[in-house]
């Protein structure tokens, strides 16, 4: 049997990393992991459990506690909390202003990779893993790392246009957030949003959806054809 593909794509906020990284494991008949999906899962249960979110010793002591469970299926992803479906609570827009916050404790991330790694090791043909620190910490021996880039404006009307908004100062104002999240994200002490090394850096900003996916899977395919 082929040795599994590990395949990371990291990069900020509306670059294209869930619709890429759903796409090419479907395509390629591979496992999906969505990272950001366990932080916010975290995060969710944190603000359920009345866990102040600002105080990093309050979450580290509770970082333990929510059973977390992802779904691998890249047609229909599923994250649970305790045995609940989380994939609506993750996305609202508290829990998103306060994942940035909870996923810089190291306790939480210790949680979480360790998480994410027996995923990877349990993928029967490999894994499509995403998130902002796989190529650099959580899988640092992946057979293919990817980092998506795109400007700042591209990736707010992406953002924008999933919530409505179309009005100059609500694109302005999810501008704002996506760059300050981008910030917290990339200034953590523990594991920041990086490009690898070995990464291959994709600007998306010019390219469709599909011309991502195709520039991703053809990186695939040389990386398993030069084994
Ligand atoms: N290359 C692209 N061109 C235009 N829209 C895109 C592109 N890539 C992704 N999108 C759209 O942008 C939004 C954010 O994409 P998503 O995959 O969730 O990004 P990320 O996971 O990096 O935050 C989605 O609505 C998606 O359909
Ligand atoms: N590997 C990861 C993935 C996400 N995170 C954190 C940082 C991000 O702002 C949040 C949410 O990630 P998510 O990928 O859902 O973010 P967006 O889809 O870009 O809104 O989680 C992380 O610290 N490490």
């Amino acid at each position: 049997m082929e040795t599994p593909v590990i395949v990371a794509i990291d990069g900020p906020s509306g670059t294209g990393k869930s619709s890429t990284s759903k796409a090419v494991a479907a395509e390629l008949g591979l496992s999906y992991l969505d990272t950001g999906a366990q932080y916010r899962a975290m995060t969710w249960w944190m603000l359920s459990n009345d866990v102040d979110v600002d105080d990093p010793a309050q979450v580290a002591l509770a970082a333990d506690k929510p059973v977390i469970v992802s779904g691998s299926d890249p047609s229909a992803p599923t994250i649970t909390v305790d045995g609940a479906d989380a994939s609506g609570p993750i996305r609202t827009a508290e829990v998103t202003a306060a994942v940035s916050a909870v996923s810089a404790v190291p306790e939480v991330r210790r949680r979480m990779v360790e998480l994410q790694r027996a995923a990877a090791a349990q993928a029967p043909a490999g894994i499509v893993v995403e998130g902002r620190d796989i190529g650099t910490t959580v899988l640092p021996d992946a057979t293919v790392k990817i980092f998506l880039t795109a400007s700042p404006e591209a990736r707010a009307a992406r953002r924008g246009g999933e919530i409505g908004a179309k009005a100059a100062a609500d694109l302005a104002a999810t501008r704002e957030a996506l760059i300050k999240r981008d910030a917290a994200d990339s200034g953590r002490k523990t594991s920041p949003l990086a490009k690898a090394a070995d990464a291959v850096e994709v600007d998306t900003t010019e390219l469709t959806l599909d011309q991502v996916i195709e520039c991703v899977v053809t990186l695939i395919e040389e990386k398993r054809a030069a084994r």
